[in-house]
C-alpha cells in the first residue's frame, strides 16, 4: 500500500476537523479527493504528508508509520497555491530544481543526472524555454506548473497534489493531464484535491468525497463536474473559519504521528454523495 491514513482525527482549537477519516490507496490509483469549500480535503491530505496534527489515528507511508518513514524523496507534494513567485527572487529552474533536494542531499552538487531531471520535468510541463526567468513574471498557472515541475522532478512514485489545477488557464491544465498521464504510464500513484475535475477526469480510477470531516464516498469517479462539488453552499457556511497562516514545512524533518485512539467511522463505499452527504 502506498498511503494508508487509518482512523485519522484532526482537530483545531478543539474543533474537529478530520473525524476518524481511513483512505487506503494501492500503487497506480488516481484518486480524486473532492467536496464543498471547508470539508476536510487540504487536511486530509496534509495528515497523510506529516503536515497536520493527528490526534488520533495513524498515517503510513510506503507501509511505514510516518513518524518513522525517511522516504520523503519517493514522494511529490504540492501543498495548496500559495503563488510561487511570491517574494521569492528565484529562476524557474532553481525552483525545480529544489525538487531534487531530498533525493541528492543538500550539500552534494547536482549531478548530470539533477540537471537531466530538471530539463525532463519543465519541458513535461511545457517551460523548458523559460528556465532562466523569475518565477515571479510568470502567469499563475505557469506558476503552478513550475511547483508541479519540481514535484515531478524528485522521481517520485507518488504524487500528491492540492488543488493542481484550481484558477489555472486550460493551456496549463491540459499540460498538467498530459504530464500526470505520463507519470501514471509509468506506474506512478497520484492523490489530487480538486474542485473541477477538467482534463483530469479520464485519469481517475477512484474518487473519495469528503464532507464534514467524513469520507462520505469512495469510489467511482462522478460523471460530470455538477456532482464534483456537491452541497457546497451549505458545508460552506457551516465550516468556514477564519484560517491561521503557516502550513508548516515540508517534507518533515520527522514524522508526526500519534497515538491512535480515534473511532473508526464507517465509510459508505459505492454510493455517489446523494444517499449520503449530510
Ligand atoms: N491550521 C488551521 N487552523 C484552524 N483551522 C483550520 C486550519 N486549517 C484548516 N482549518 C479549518 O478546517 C476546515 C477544513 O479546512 P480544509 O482546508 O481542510 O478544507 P478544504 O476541504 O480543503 O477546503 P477548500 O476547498 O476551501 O480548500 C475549515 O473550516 C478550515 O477553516
Amino acid at each position: 500500500m502506498v498511503l494508508q491514513v487509518e482512523r485519522a482525527v484532526v482537530a483545531y482549537d478543539g474543533r474537529p476537523i478530520l473525524d476518524g477519516v481511513s483512505l487506503s490507496v494501492r500503487a497506480g490509483e488516481v484518486v480524486a479527493v473532492l467536496g464543498a469549500n471547508g470539508s476536510g480535503k487540504s487536511t486530509l491530505v496534509k495528515a497523510a504528508m506529516g503536515l497536520a496534527p493527528l490526534v488520533g489515528g495513524e498515517v503510513r507511508l510506503f507501509g511505514t508509520p510516518l513518524k518513522k518513514f525517511r522516504g520523503w524523496h519517493r514522494i511529490g507534494y504540492v501543498p495548496q497555491r500559495v503563488g510561487a513567485g511570491a517574494g521569492v527572487p528565484a529562476t524557474v529552474g532553481e525552483v525545480v530544481a529544489e525538487g531534487r533536494l531530498a533525493r541528492r542531499g543538500f550539500l552534494r552538487p547536482a549531478s548530470a543526472a539533477d540537471r537531466r531531471a530538471v530539463a525532463d520535468a519543465l519541458e513535461a510541463v511545457g517551460l523548458a524555454d523559460r528556465a532562466r526567468e523569475p518565477v515571479s513574471v510568470l502567469s499563475g498557472g505557469q506558476q503552478q506548473r513550475v511547483l508541479i515541475a519540481r514535484a515531478v522532478a524528485g522521481g517520485p512514485e507518488l504524487l500528491v497534489l492540492d488543488e493542481p489545477t484550481a484558477g489555472v488557464d486550460a493551456v496549463s491544465q491540459d499540460l498538467f493531464a498530459g504530464c500526470l498521464r505520463r507519470f501514471v504510464a509509468q506506474g506512478g500513484t497520484v492523490v489530487f484535491v480538486a474542485h473541477e475535475l477538467g482534463p483530469l477526469r479520464p485519469l481517475i480510477t477512484r474518487a473519495v468525497v469528503v464532507n464534514r470531516g467524513e469520507i462520505v464516498h469512495d469510489g467511482a469517479p462522478p460523471a460530470d463536474d455538477d456532482h464534483v462539488h456537491p452541497h457546497a453552499a451549505a458545508a460552506h457556511a457551516a465550516l468556514e473559519v477564519a484560517r491561521p497562516a503557516g502550513a508548516g514545512v515540508w517534507p518533515p524533518a520527522d514524522g508526526r504521528a500519534h497515538a491512535a485512539t480515534g473511532d473508526a467511522r464507517t465509510v459508505t463505499a459505492g454510493v455517489w454523495p446523494h444517499a449520503t452527504a449530510v
